[in-house]
């Protein structure tokens, strides 16, 4: 599934089997999070994790950075 990208932010939702699965997941993302110092606001409910994605030092605008972290995120699946 793409990712949407609507009032200034990317956005997509992830499914997981469990919430041991989504946690591991988000684990994963945050390690990268933290190697492209660009972080997604996100939220998880059980099984599932969604993300909005902004660059807050441009504005809380879509940018590039937001399109890489995208990018790295579905590489993790
Ligand atoms: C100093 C500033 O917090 C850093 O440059 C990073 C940290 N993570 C970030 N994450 C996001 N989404 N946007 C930012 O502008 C951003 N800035």
């Amino acid at each position: 599934m793409a990712w949407k990208e609507e009032s200034n932010r990317l956005k997509k939702t992830f499914t997981f089997k469990d919430f041991s699965e989504a946690f591991a997941f988000m684990t994963r993302v945050a390690l990268i999070a933290e190697k492209m110092n660009h972080h997604p606001t996100w939220t998880n409910t059980w099984n599932t994790v969604s993300f909005e994605l902004s660059t807050h030092d441009a504005g809380d605008v879509v940018t590039e950075r937001d399109r890489k972290l995208a990018e790295a995120i579905d590489k993790l699946r």
